[in-house]
């Protein structure tokens, strides 16, 4: 299995960190546009290869697209980071451009690919990638549900005082500070709702950190976080790699699942072999059916502004 990771900044290295040290890929190419950067990504990654114990080989190129032909999975985190302050809504004039060029270029070495979008904003350049690369739907999966399920579970176990491996949780929607949705209805402490232990104030505090997960990060570091965003990547890329079927919330090109049409949003999937393997239905409160509707209409507002 060969795996592609264009942008070899601290997400791109990351995912190529995590991937490598799960040692279930043979290659991984790393691809940035500045001069040897990935190259020295790769390399430094590769020396840590003995001490790791990966068998996972590790090759980083500036610009050059022939060496990622043949990959399966590609992953794109290209584009910049938001600052403090900033949303992930305001990176489209310069992400854009970035990732229709990334995905063209991917597309022409490696038609069969299976893309995983991380630049943001996320649900809309996964429905860039969508209008702009060809692929059929189930090879386009926006990562944004991995990452954000994941911080949901963190501050579930920290307001359960529990260890994370008692928590299970998934969050659905949009990938932005307003229009996450986790779904604190269907959370469990070893198949026991949380709500039966957490106050109404702990869920709201839950569900308002939760969602702000990304923004917390990028104050506290001054730019956006890498670590919980390479291992979401490493968990989706395991779960095609391995064909597990696992069942992974991600942005996807919606036709009428969730009422939602011609949009990519985040939901749950199976997600195997063949990338995108099933979505699942799941019911929703009518609460949150009307948050989701809320969040897809603020995506569909911020899909407009592309240009295609
Ligand atoms: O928060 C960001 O801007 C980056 C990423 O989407 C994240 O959630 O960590």
């Amino acid at each position: 299995m060969k795996v592609t990771v264009v942008g070899a900044g601290a997400v791109g290295a990351s995912c190529a960190e995590y991937i490598a040290m799960k040692n279930f890929c043979s290659e991984v190419v790393l691809v940035d546009i500045k001069e040897g950067f990935a190259e020295g990504k790769a390399m430094d990654l590769m020396q840590t290869a003995s001490l790791n114990g990966f068998d996972t080989k590790i090759t980083g190129t500036t610009g050059d697209y022939s060496k990622t032909a043949g990959s399966h999975v590609a992953v794109i985190t290209s584009g910049i980071p938001r600052k403090p302050g900033m949303t992930r809504e305001e990176l489209i004039g310069i992400n854009a451009g970035i990732v229709k060029e990334v995905t063209e270029n991917l597309v022409k070495h490696s038609p069969e690919v299976i893309i995983i979008v991380v630049s943001n904003p996320m649900d809309t350049m996964a429905y860039l990638v969508h209008k702009t690369s060809g692929l059929p739907k189930h090879k386009i999966i926006g990562m944004g549900g991995a990452l954000d399920s994941a911080r949901f579970k963190y501050r579930l176990a920290e307001a359960l005082e529990a260890p994370i491996s008692d928590v299970d949780g998934m969050v659905i929607a949009a990938h932005s500070d307003t229009g996450m949705l986790p779904l604190l209805s269907k959370a469990t402490r070893n198949g026991v709702p949380v709500t039966e232990f957490l106050s109404d104030e702990q869920q709201k505090y839950v569900i308002e950190e939760t969602k702000v997960g990304g923004a917390t990060l990028t104050k506290l570091l001054g730019t956006s976080a890498w670590y919980a965003p390479g291992a979401a990547v490493s968990v989706m890329v395991q779960a095609i790699a391995c064909d597990q079927k696992k069942m992974i919330p991600c942005s996807l090109m919606l036709e009428g699942e969730y009422g939602q049409n011609d949009i990519c949003l985040g939901v749950p999937a199976i997600i195997g072999a063949n990338g995108v393997e099933s979505i699942v239905n799941v019911t929703l409160t009518a609460e949150e059916q009307l948050k989701f509707a809320e969040a897809a209409n603020a995506v569909r507002e911020v899909n407009g502004d592309l240009k295609f």
